[in-house]
């Protein structure tokens, strides 16, 4: 439906205001309407359509004539009537549309440009496809538009500066597009010249992954000094002197981590241990508030700031989907990471089950991973499945953040026993450890010590307790090592002032000898003649590894849509549950609603039609919006280590989603609709509009999960986005008394359309009696009492078309969300001189 408020000028003013809205962009206009007509393709009609409407809007403005006050409320109620006012909202959307939709045509962009399409209200898609249309219902009224005096003339003002802003955005988007769109394939360019004769991405990953298996990355000794980060604080927290900066790692840091040896960092808590192994690894998460400084070295070969070590990093955390087993979870990956290069079924089933022997997983091969609510693996198994996971590619270095953890004794024993088996084949392995068991220290070669961000000591292992009897810090003989060093490097804080004070200055003095010695235990030979030209090569192979998964993209979507319905189908419990809140419901509308054809029974079935949506689109949204940020935190972790890429994930969760949703509504509506005595012969559609209900529910569900930062502020913006719908829903507030700003969600409102589509299917082609109590005048047909809800005129069709744009729209900015948050880590800097 077009609403499009008319000005009521004086003639000399409406001449004026016309000179004013035409005038400035009609030169573009018309360059724009001679390009688009040029533009040869016939498969992009639209776009040039919208174009070239838009030039034409301009061009073809009808006149515009004052009207006598009676004309002008008769023409106003017979324009109310037929529903033909339009307005500037539809108006400035036709706009954005068409020079939006141009724009992105212009750049390549036609995917972006087919979103706008989708997700415009009617009103502009109306009026996009036939401004001529609109020229013939001008002239209905005798060749002159009715100006309606409520309108003022800076309406025009105001729609030509909202073009002006939809041109600004439109340029804007698209210029961010193609520096998108030229960046990445930039980057996929330069990637693939670096391999001479290469039949296919995939080949070329292959290639990448295997030299990472030889000559120079065959043992990786990984070096680095004078690392230093500091951490921007608010004014109010600074050092009193006007310095707001707290320095998390000092520049006295340095060290090697060997090939064959596994060195530990260890410290107080809060020392910067974490930060320190996230820095040297590349992996240290962007912030505003973040410097950091340093060198690092692979091989005695100096890194620039973003080169990447060939390594595999172990979170503390790490997250799987829990009702996969751990031989499925390590087939899967396999198959995204080495499919390409593994090509046979058997040659990958070796794999898995020489990395299930190697992490001591293969008893519990068959049993599910399992999470906080679903019994599965222990921690020290999960553990174990996060170092099998990131070994797949068998990188020569391994980093791991406090890989004991929340483990018992016994547990954190095996891990640590385990990585000491593949130090033992070669690796080179680095990790946080918070206060060790004697035994689990004994199997570290090296020691990194830090406090406080300072170094305390660098060195092996075995020798740090002599070395801190030599500072005269030594300790009894049944004290543990790791107990004595950590009590050496803490600070006592508490309300013994002389203690605490002690134990500064023996942290000064600590540092202090460590710092002398710094340079005696770690230097770096820098004496590679070619060692730009390894770099550089180096940070290709690494670069293109870590950023172009195994496989391709169909095979991804393959994987990802079978991963997505086996996780669905196995979480019984939630199916269960699920089926019984349909059932119930089903039970409860069908057992109070009994509907007939009497006058009452027209607001009871209003009343029904609205609980049900409003029902239909909690449940869709709250589940969505509550299961999806847990999977989005699994998903942006391997789509960061390029396992796979966001587009397939997205098409296949969004795809695997759809059966159910059908189940579900099936078994409500197979209840309800007999029970409430709906219209018969109407089940299908009804079926069929509840189910698309459920699925824009859900894309709204998982529009807010991608966008949220985090479950809490997903759950709450539930509240308000439901509140926002079911006051839009088109019968708690009329369009035309909507602020201005929010008429748009009139056009998206998901109860709206969602009832809109239901009402029109139960009422069109029923018959009233007169009898039984009632509100207002008699009723007669399901079309009367359409009209008394403004719905006169809507069809299945406007509904399907509404719901269909509303779902692509969040599938599309869901997308966008996901693609766009992928996480960005701190590049090192070289320290200032
Ligand atoms: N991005 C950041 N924003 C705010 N503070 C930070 C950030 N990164 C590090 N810090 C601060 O730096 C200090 C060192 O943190 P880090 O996690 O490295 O310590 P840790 O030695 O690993 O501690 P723990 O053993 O308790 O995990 C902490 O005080 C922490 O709050």
């Amino acid at each position: 439906m077009i609403r499009y408020p008319m000005a009521s000028l004086p003639p000399s003013e409406s001449r004026a205001v016309r000179r004013r809205h035409h005038s400035p962009p009609k030169l573009l206009l018309a360059i724009i309407a001679i390009a688009t007509t040029i533009y040869p393709s016939s498969n992009n009609s639209h776009y040039l359509a919208s174009a070239q409407n838009l030039a034409g809007k301009f061009a073809s403005r009808p006149k515009i004539v004052e009207t006598s006050s009676s004309n002008k409320k008769r023409n106003q109620k017979k324009s109310d009537q037929n529903g033909e006012y339009t307005t500037q909202w539809g108006s400035f959307m036709n706009s954005l549309e068409g020079w939006g939709s141009f724009l992105f045509y212009e750049n390549g962009m036609s995917w972006l440009g087919s979103f706008s399409w989708s997700v415009v209200p009617d009103s502009s898609h109306d009026a996009v496809r036939s401004s001529g249309k609109r020229k013939k219902r001008w002239r209905k009224e005798n060749g002159h538009v009715v100006a309606d005096s409520s309108w003022k003339r800076d309406l025009f003002a105001a729609e030509f500066y909202m073009i002006v802003l939809s041109i600004i955005i439109s340029a804007a988007i698209a210029v961010l597009s193609w520096i998108w769109y030229v960046g990445t394939n930039l980057k996929s360019q330069s990637a693939k010249t670096m391999q001479e004769g290469e039949e296919g991405a995939e080949d070329i990953v292959c290639e990448n992954l295997e030299q990472t298996h030889s000559g120079f990355f065959e043992s990786v000794a990984v070096g680095f000094e004078d690392i230093t980060m500091t951490l921007k604080q608010k004014k109010k927290k600074g050092d009193g002197n006007g310095n707001n900066e707290r320095l998390i790692l000092d520049g006295s840091i340095r060290g090697v981590a060997q090939p064959g040896r596994m060195l530990a960092i260890m410290g107080p808590s809060g020392s910067g241990k974490s930060t320190l192994l996230h820095a040297i690894s590349g992996q240290l998460k962007q912030d505003k508030k973040i410097s950091l400084y340093g060198k690092r070295y692979v091989n005695g070969v100096p890194l620039t700031g973003d080169s990447k070590i060939p390594s595999a990093f172990i979170e503390q955390e790490v997250n799987f989907f829990p009702h996969m087993t751990v031989k499925e979870t390590l087939d899967f990956r396999v198959e995204l990471k080495m499919g390409a290069c593994l090509k046979t079924k058997k040659e990958r089933d070796d794999l898995v089950n020489d990395l299930m022997n190697q992490l001591g997983l293969t008893k519990s091969a068959n049993t599910i991973v399992g999470n906080a609510k679903v019994r599965g693996l222990s921690g020290g198994e999960r553990k174990r499945l996060s170092i099998a996971c990131e070994m797949i590619s068998s990188p020569p270095v391994i980093f791991l953040d406090e890989p004991t953890s929340g483990l018992d004794s016994y547990q954190a024993t095996q891990v640590i026993e385990t990585l000491r088996k593949l130090a033992d084949k070669g690796k080179t392995v680095v990790a946080v450890i918070h206060q060790p068991s004697q035994h689990t220290f004994q199997l570290f070669d090296d020691l990194l010590l830090i406090s406080e961000g300072k170094l305390m000591y660098y060195g092996e292992r075995s020798k740090v307790r002599e070395y801190m009897e030599g500072l005269g810090y030594g300790c009894e003989a049944e004290v543990g090592t790791a107990e004595h060093i950590l009590d050496c490097v803490s600070r006592v804080v508490g309300a013994d002032a002389e203690a605490e004070r002690e134990s500064v200055n023996r942290i000064e003095t600590i540092a202090r000898a460590a710092d002398q010695h710094a340079r005696e235990w770690v230097s770096f030979d820098l004496d590679y003649k070619d060692s730009k030209n390894i770099e550089r090569k180096m940070k290709h192979i690494v670069d293109l590894t870590a950023t172009h998964p195994g496989t391709n993209l169909l095979r991804q979507f393959k994987l990802l849509f079978g991963r997505s319905i086996q996780e669905t189908l196995r979480g019984k419990a939630a199916i269960i549950i699920k089926i019984v809140q349909q059932v119930s419901l089903g039970l409860i509308y069908g057992g109070i609603y009994s509907l007939g054809d009497n006058q009452a029974s027209i607001m009871d079935r209003f009343g029904l039609l609205s609980l049900i949506v409003i029902g239909a689109t909690n449940m869709a949204m709250a589940g969505t919006i509550r299961s999806f940020p847990k999977e989005k935190s699994i998903v942006s972790v391997e789509v960061a280590s390029s396992l796979y890429r966001t587009f397939p994930y997205f098409i296949s969760k969004a795809l695997s989603e759809l059966p159910l949703i059908g189940i579900f509504n099936a078994i409500f509506s197979s209840l309800i609709y007999p029970l409430a005595r709906l219209q018969k012969g109407r089940f299908k559609a009804f079926l069929g509009l509840t189910s698309l209900h459920s699925i824009a529910s859900e894309a709204v569900g998982l529009l807010i999960g991608s966008i949220s930062p985090s479950s809490d502020v997903a759950l709450a913006l539930f509240p308000p986005i439901i509140v926002l719908n079911i006051i839009f829903d088109g019968k708690n507030i009329s369009e035309e008394n909507t602020p201005a700003l929010l008429r748009w969600v009139n056009k998206v409102g998901l109860i709206r359309w969602g009832f809109t589509g239901l009402a029109v299917n139960e009422f069109q082609g029923l018959a009233f009696n007169t009898s039984g109590p009632r509100r207002g005048p008699v009723v007669k047909t399901g079309e009367e009492a359409l009209a008394r809800f403004g719905l006169e005129g809507k069809s299945i069709d406007d509904v399907i078309g509404a719901q269909t744009k509303i779902i692509a729209g969040c599938w599309f900015l869901s997308f966008l969300g996901l693609a766009l948050t992928r996480q960005k880590y701190e590049v090192m800097q070289n320290p200032p001189n």
